[in-house]
């Protein structure tokens, strides 16, 4: 997506972003900060105001899972086998039914008696049964249990290892999930996005500092990238924490996570 931008009432979207094939890429962003605005642009479910999106073209290539995706409650797992084999070119019947048993979906009931992991499952597994050249997913895992969010990780990373040209992208709320899936991650907010990022570097360099305030205003703060004033101090990320380990030996500089970067891209100050 290149300077993509679009306007509701109370929101602009104002993004690039490219995601290489045979990669996975996460999607983080607070409530309403434009995850599924940036989905449905690239989908074509949307129109946009402005700038270019080069999307796969053949939407046979494509899986999906939207968070509010509607399913009938009255389908079961045979019912969308059907539905899916009419849909899709490449669909995998035998796989779809195997994995649907592998993880105890049961075949013959209705969805409407579904549990939410169960319904979660099965609507990753749709998205995964047709060869799909790219999955984007919408918030797969949220209000699972940590179970049934490694469940649906361990299909997505088998998803991935089958062929190294296949490529995800994901949005989710529980960052920390992320980090052992992703190879990189974006950061948006209030429809911009201010973070990109290799999660190996991320966790090669990247680092919280926490700091007094007098501690804070001598700080060479040339690798800062956002802080925080706290009650006790400032908080701040830094990308060169080796430098901050080096000049700094006293300071706390602890390794940091993909919610603390996230929370800091939101509620923290830019330098
Ligand atoms: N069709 C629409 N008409 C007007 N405003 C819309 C429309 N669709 C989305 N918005 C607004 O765009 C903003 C971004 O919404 P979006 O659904 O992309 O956020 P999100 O990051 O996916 O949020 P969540 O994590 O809660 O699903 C919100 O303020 C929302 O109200």
């Amino acid at each position: 997506m290149q300077n993509v931008k679009k306007t509701y009432k109370d929101f602009q979207l104002d993004v690039s972003l490219e995601i290489k094939s045979g990669t996975v890429v996460g999607l983080l962003g607070e409530n309403g900060s434009g995850k599924t605005t940036v989905f449905k642009a690239l989908l074509g479910l949307i129109s946009i105001d402005e700038g270019s999106i080069y999307s796969v073209e053949d939407k046979n290539d494509v899986g999906v899972v939207f968070s509010d995706s509607m399913l009938s409650q009255y389908y079961t797992v045979k019912d969308i086998s059907t539905i899916l084999k009419a849909f899709y070119k490449h669909f995998d019947e035998k796989f779809f039914l195997t994995k649907a048993v592998e993880m105890k979906l049961p075949l013959k009931k209705t969805i409407k008696k579904f549990s939410t992991g169960m319904k979660a499952k099965l609507k990753v597994l749709m998205a995964l049964s047709h060869q799909a050249k790219v999955l984007i997913l919408d918030e797969p895992t949220t209000g699972l249990d940590i179970s049934a969010r490694m469940d649906i990780y361990d299909m997505l990373r088998d998803y991935m290892e089958e062929d190294e040209s296949r490529t995800i992208l994901i949005s989710s709320h529980i960052t920390n999930d992320l980090d052992t899936l992703c190879d990189e991650i974006y950061i948006i907010n209030d429809g911009k996005i201010n973070f990109h990022e290799d999660i190996d570097r991320i966790n090669e360099t990247y680092g919280l500092i926490k700091c007094s305030e007098k501690e804070w205003q001598t700080l060479d703060k040339q690798f800062i990238s956002n802080y925080c004033k706290e009650k006790w101090g400032y908080g701040a990320i830094t990308n060169e924490k080796q430098f901050y380990l080096e000049n700094y030996p006293k300071m706390i500089i602890e390794n940091i996570n993909l919610d603390d970067i996230l929370l800091m891209n939101i509620k923290g100050e830019r330098l």
